[in-house]
């Protein structure tokens, strides 16, 4: 095994240990950030008091608007009223707002710490840019797409770019906050570079792919600064029907007046504005955007960078999960392991025309095997004139076109096979025989020819990663479905898709049949989630429903996905579906728990407003509540404190364990909305005991 298959390898098993690591990292970090996030959160409960902010979150701005009409109000005389009792609601709704403005800004607290300290390591930077020839040192920020530079090791990498020549380990921490380095190396899946990492050995030369300001560090600040965030769709529809029902209370407040005026009698502004506020959906109208930020933030926390909340929200409704094979479900370096020549054909002949095939072949399979047969002493780099043929994932071929005619090629084997009968060759007895062999034991068999003439196959190993059966198994759980699409052979699929447990396979996919795939599972009304690493992966991220790209692999596979995995590790897009579907229970968890909050308050508020002029009303006081006026501050009061008491589920998310999703549903109803009715009538009536004491 080469030097860099074996870092490679290693790299991925330590990627468990270091997810875990990660976290626990994290929590450190977070416990020093947390008192700084808090003191800036309360300076930011005061100034997102501005009426232009409030007004974006309609519910807490009827509240505000409530606290101003009561302020003035304890400000003119009042009939019914003791003096204090206006002005003490008024405070009570201050403090309503208060919370629910705090809640925000706490959960955009860490985001923002997170991007102070990405924005350090964006700092000066000198690039080594190549132009006609020459090397001139510029700065990073003037490099443009398309400039061409070398990086030495102890250099930063001056912005997003590919490496087009070389092989490096570069120190991707100030990004992914994993100090161990990654291997970079031009052709294949592990050839994008991100600009502000370090080259700690070797050289390579980078073709920059992104314009000052569009870079990967660029847009990671945006995002986790959630300077960019946009409500979901579903945040949205959820506030519409909030905001709806706000509405409805609103104009059954602004018209009780007339009622009771009909029947004789009056009722205050300030209980009814109590009422109102009561009534409305504050606990929800308070914590929605803070689940949401909350939600991103779990994700990053993660390590995987979401484009946006809707991709996160549609993780946790996934029905199925596209994964493609090499890279993902296995380590993805697929080495030369033997070379099996067919029909009589020598080894050393096989060896010569495998490595002419794959001479300028600067995929790492091409490039193992060279390595393969240079160790072997079967070959040497003499002077081979001729063109290369890249490989290309729609032949599935590489290969050289010498200039004395000869057609060198080595690929899959049906694709080799089909490109020799074109030329009128004969296909060996033995070769099918001998590549089934090779795919019943997982591994992907190429076939070498010259012109017309089969020599033989080379055995590409590749390992399945470990654990992968147990995940795929917490996949099945929750009820979503696995299938794995592959540009390999059918049986080498099969005995893939077998070891690590998946529901399904496809295999000698297409870049074009990847994507047919997810749009028939579309078609059927199903989220599709796709994870992959290769530029052939690309039009696949784009159509599926969550794109999740790997951070180590192609830089098209990261433009079009709309989910980074900054540790590459493909299967975490089951934690990402649980913060997901996490996401969306606790939203609706707080909501049930709102609405049902209300009808405890209607039992202590409605009482209250009417024994006065209906005595029977006191029947309704089944609380025993001291007094109306205690009553109404008792609820109130209970109405505010809610929302810091929930702010710890509000960022935590409710808890989530793999299972049905109508289970998980009638769970939640029971606990959030049982709980929701039961809670105020302790709390108020806890809460009146007190007030008691003074009014
Ligand atoms: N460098 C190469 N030269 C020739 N043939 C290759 C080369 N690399 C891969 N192949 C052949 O082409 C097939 C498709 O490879 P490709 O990398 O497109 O698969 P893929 O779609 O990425 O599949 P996977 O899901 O396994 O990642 C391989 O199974 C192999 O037979
Ligand atoms: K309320
Ligand atoms: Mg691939």
């Amino acid at each position: 095994m080469s030097k860099s298959s074996a870092f490679i390898k290693e790299k991925h098993e330590q990627t468990s240990s270091s997810l875990r690591l990660v976290e626990d990292e994290g929590i450190r970090k977070a416990k020093t950030m947390d008192s700084d996030i808090v003191k800036t959160s309360i300076k930011q409960s005061f100034t997102k008091l501005d009426p232009r902010v409030m007004v974006k979150n309609p519910i807490m701005f009827i509240v505000e608007i409530g606290f101003c009409v009561t302020l003035v109000l304890s400000f003119l005389p009042s009939e019914n009223l003791p003096g204090w009792f206006n002005i003490t609601v008024s405070m009570i709704l201050l403090f309503t707002v208060l919370f629910a403005n705090f809640a925000e800004a706490l959960a955009e607290g860490r985001g923002k710490a997170q991007a102070d300290s990405l924005k350090q390591s964006k700092q000066d930077i000198w690039a080594n840019l190549i132009k006609n020839d020459k090397v001139m040192k510029v700065a990073a920020t003037e490099l443009r797409k398309g400039d061409i530079v070398v990086v030495k090791q102890g250099e930063m990498i001056p912005s997003d770019g590919e490496v087009i020549k070389g092989l490096a380990s570069v120190d991707e921490s100030a990004i992914t906050g994993e100090s161990a380095p990654v291997l970079k190396e031009a052709g294949g899946d592990f050839s994008s570079v991100t600009g502000g990492t370090l080259v700690v050995s070797d050289e390579i030369t980078i073709r920059i792919t992104s314009n000052p300001g569009e870079s990967f560090l660029d847009k990671m600040i945006a995002l986790v600064e959630g300077a960019k965030r946009q409500k979901t769709p579903n945040e949205i529809a959820l506030n519409t029907v909030l905001f709806s029902l706000t509405l409805v209370f609103l104009l059954v407040i602004v018209t009780l007046p007339v009622f009771t005026n009909y029947l004789g009698f009056s009722i205050d502004t300030a209980v009814l504005v109590a009422l109102l506020v009561c009534l409305i959906p504050t606990t929800i109208g308070g914590l929605l955007s803070a689940i949401g930020i909350a939600g991103m933030d779990r994700v990053t926390k993660f390590n995987v960078l979401a484009m946006s909340g809707k991709a996160v929200e549609a993780a946790g409704d996934i029905n199925t999960i596209i994964l493609d094979k090499t890279g993902t479900i296995t380590f993805g370096n697929r080495m030369a392991h033997t070379l099996i020549a067919v029909s009589g054909e020598t080894v050393e002949e096989l060896a010569y025309w495998a490595g002419i095939s794959s001479c300028m072949d600067e995929t790492p399979e091409g490039r193992s095997v060279v390595e393969y047969i240079n160790n072997k002493g079967w070959f040497s780099n003499g002077t081979i004139e001729g063109e290369f043929i890249p490989f290309k994932a729609e032949t599935r071929m590489s290969g050289m076109d010498l200039h004395d005619g000869t057609k060198v090629r080595k690929g899959a084997v049906n694709a080799v096979i089909n490109w020799v009968m074109q030329q009128g060759g004969n296909i060996p007895l033995d070769l099918s025989k001998r590549a089934d062999l090779i795919a019943k034991e997982g591994g992907t068999p190429l076939a070498v020819a010259v012109n017309n003439k089969i020599y033989g196959l080379i055995y590409l190993k590749d390992t399945v990663k470990p654990g992968m059966r147990e995940r795929f198994e917490e996949l099945r759980r929750m009820g979503i479905k696995t299938v794995m699409c592959t540009g390999d052979n059918p049986l080498t699929a099969a005995t893939i898709a077998k070891e690590a447990g998946v529901d399904e396979f496809i295999a000698e996919c297409k870049p074009e049949d990847k994507i047919a795939v997810i749009k028939a599972e579309q078609a059927k009304g199903k989220l599709v989630a796709m994870t992959g690493d290769g530029t052939n992966d690309a039009p696949a991220l784009a159509q599926a429903d969550v794109g999740l790209a790997m951070n180590s692999g192609t830089s098209a596979a990261k433009e079009a996905a709309n989910m980074i995995d900054l540790d590459s590790n493909p299967t975490k897009i089951i934690e990402v579906v649980a913060i997901g579907k996490q996401l969306l229970m606790t939203r609706g968890a707080l909501t049930t728990f709102s609405i049902a909050n209300d009808v405890a308050k209607y039992f202590a508020i409605i009482p209250a407003m009417f024994t006065a002029a209906i005595p029977q009303m006191e029947m309704l006081n089944v609380m025993g509540l001291h007094s109306p006026l205690s009553a109404i501050l008792s609820a109130l009061i209970f109405n505010a404190i809610i929302i810091p008491l929930l702010i710890p589920l509000a960022m935590k998310g409710v808890s989530y364990k793999p299972m049905s999703s109508n289970a998980l549903l009638s769970r939640n109803l029971f606990i959030y909305g049982f709980g929701g009715m039961i809670v105020p009538f302790i709390g108020i009536k806890v809460i009146d005991v007190f007030v008691g004491l003074f009014v």
